[in-house]
């Protein structure tokens, strides 16, 4: 095909940033468009990176103001959110020197920056200009869904988009939904000072969690002061001079509460409108993602998909991950499809809840056979030594193997990956009851949740009976 560039990646986000890396390494003639003025997409600019070190903040204050309990003076904190941002903004700096355009232009990528749109299957236009390629990777991500709640729209409400702008904090915060963002963002505000008011439409919490576990982290939200709403609707909304009002419904009826901001984060969808995907015939699923095979073709063979806008997902890891098939697809022509039995995800709330393989409700769905192993954070001495109490362990075994893990417990996220393996690799239980974890760790709680799935038959009147035999027989 002439004038056709090898690969034309769309969105310069996490999943376009590492394709278009590689694939210009390697000595591709590629073009990689980003309809923002910066490289970085929302993991970068409002998501994963300003919610994580605003984070960091909030457990700080949180920190000084629970530092009696640890036999420590410390004056009462408040919270200048104006110098919280500031960091936040320079945490986004310092990382987003990895996505300067100059060094992605120094790998040999063509990087333009304006929104691509489809004119036909080997095509793209961008400001004018036709881009045409012999394959192309769309990258686009996602943006968030706003709930048709009357009158919403005059209350300038927040999104994940502009609530690390805001500079003074709000009294009275309504976060709208308890999905990661708003269960993440509710307990970081809480906690830099804010009188939060959670409301979620469900039964819980992080409906794609375990539910037992997701229960527990409400529950501790609410102990930290998080006024929690579970199956409440938000019927409408408005201004009243200085605050918004809005109206809730629930079991025990309606009500009217008054907030200075109010933040939505109710879900993302799929970035694709845009793209004007019907000019090369691709094809959207029911929730707005691109329908992709399992090597992450859409409907033309050689159009990819990546990232949010492919799913199933939504998380920087899994974007990663998928760039990674592409590469090995699109590049060097070696057939990978994608292999989801061992994704994790992580809410980084205190305690986080951290999710690997399958969930009950996956492995019902699944119609597969399992037992299961739990033990409680309380009886771990690391979590004793510090102070946190709040978490448990769940296990799901399957013939003597792991097919899921759930766990709540400080740093959860940093704790998983060990499941994620013996997940992955199909390694017995067995193993992991007798690897050595170093004391005192709040690892440790791998190793005793095993140990608590085998202890009734090590104690068993039969294993007793054969001890004692041998004890008898040998000298
Ligand atoms: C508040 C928040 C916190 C989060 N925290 C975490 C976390 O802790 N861990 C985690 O794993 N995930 C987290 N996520 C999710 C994570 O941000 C996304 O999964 C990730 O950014 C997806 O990467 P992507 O490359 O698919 O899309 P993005 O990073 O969104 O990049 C897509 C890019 O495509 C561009 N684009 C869109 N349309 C066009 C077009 N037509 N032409 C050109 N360019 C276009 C966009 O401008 C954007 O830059 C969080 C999300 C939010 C909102
Ligand atoms: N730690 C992480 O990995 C992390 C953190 C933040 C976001 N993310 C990603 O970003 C995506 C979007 O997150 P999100 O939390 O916005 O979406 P979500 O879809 O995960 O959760 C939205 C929540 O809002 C509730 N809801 C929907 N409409 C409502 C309404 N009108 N009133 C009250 N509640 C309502 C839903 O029941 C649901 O619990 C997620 O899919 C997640 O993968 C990940």
């Amino acid at each position: 095909m002439r004038n056709a560039h090898d690969l034309v990646i769309i969105g310069g986000g996490v999943g376009g940033l590492v394709t278009a890396s590689v694939a210009g390494q390697l000595g591709l003639d590629v073009v990689l468009i980003e309809r923002e003025p910066a490289l970085g997409g929302d993991c970068l600019h409002a998501g994963c990176v300003p919610s994580k070190a605003l984070i960091r903040s909030a457990s700080i204050a949180h920190a000084v103001r629970h530092a009696e309990a640890f036999g420590i003076k410390a004056t009462a904190s408040s919270t200048d959110l104006s110098a919280v941002m500031d960091r936040v903004r320079s945490v986004i700096d310092r990382i987003q020197q990895h996505d300067d355009p100059a060094r992605f232009r120094g790998y040999g990528v063509d990087v333009r920056f304006g929104e691509a749109a489809f004119r036909d299957q080997q095509t793209v236009v961008v400001k004018g200009q036709a881009v045409r390629g012999r394959r192309f990777v769309i990258a686009t991500g996602s943006s968030p869904t706003i709930p048709p709640i009357p009158g919403l729209e005059t209350i300038d409400y927040l999104t994940h988009h502009n609530v690390f702008d805001v500079r003074d904090l709000a009294e009275r915060l309504a976060v709208i939904g308890g999905g990661p963002i708003g269960t993440e963002l509710a307990q970081a505000f809480a906690r830099l000072g804010s009188r939060v008011t959670l409301i979620e439409a469900g039964p819980r919490i992080l409906p794609r969690d375990e539910p037992a576990l997701a229960d527990r982290l409400g529950a501790h939200l609410r102990d930290e002061g998080v006024d929690l709403r579970l199956e409440t609707n938000v019927t409408g909304a408005r201004r009243d001079q200085d605050c918004a009002l809005l109206d809730l419904v629930a079991d025990t009826g309606p009500e009217t509460l008054a907030f200075d901001r109010v933040l939505v984060a109710t879900g993302r969808r799929a970035n694709t409108a845009s793209l004007n995907p019907e000019a090369a015939g691709l094809a959207i699923n029911a929730d707005g993602t691109l329908e992709v095979d399992r090597r992450l073709r859409t409907r033309q063979r050689h159009i990819y998909a990546i990232g949010d806008c492919a799913g199933p997902y939504p998380f920087t890891h899994m974007a990663e991950y998928q760039a990674g098939i592409i590469i090995s697809n699109a590049i060097f022509r070696l057939p990978r499809k994608v292999d989801y039995t061992a994704v994790p995800w992580v809410t980084y709330t205190d305690p986080a809840l951290a999710q690997v393989g399958m969930t009950r409700a996956a492995a019902d769905a699944a119609g597969l056979r399992y037992e299961r192993a739990c033990f409680a954070l309380a009886d771990v001495d690391r979590a004793i030594a510090d102070g946190e109490s709040t978490g448990e362990l769940q296990l799901l075994i399957h013939r003597g193997r792991i097919i899921g893990a759930s766990l709540l417990a400080p740093h959860a996220g940093e704790i998983i990956h060990e499941l994620g393996l013996a997940i992955a690799e199909k390694v017995p239980l067995r193993r992991l009851a007798g690897m050595v974890h170093a004391y005192p760790t709040l690892a440790q709680i791998i190793k005793r949740a095993a140990g608590a799935y085998y202890a009734p038959s090590l104690f068993s009147p039969r294993t007793r009976r054969a001890v004692r035999w041998i004890h008898r027989v040998l000298p």
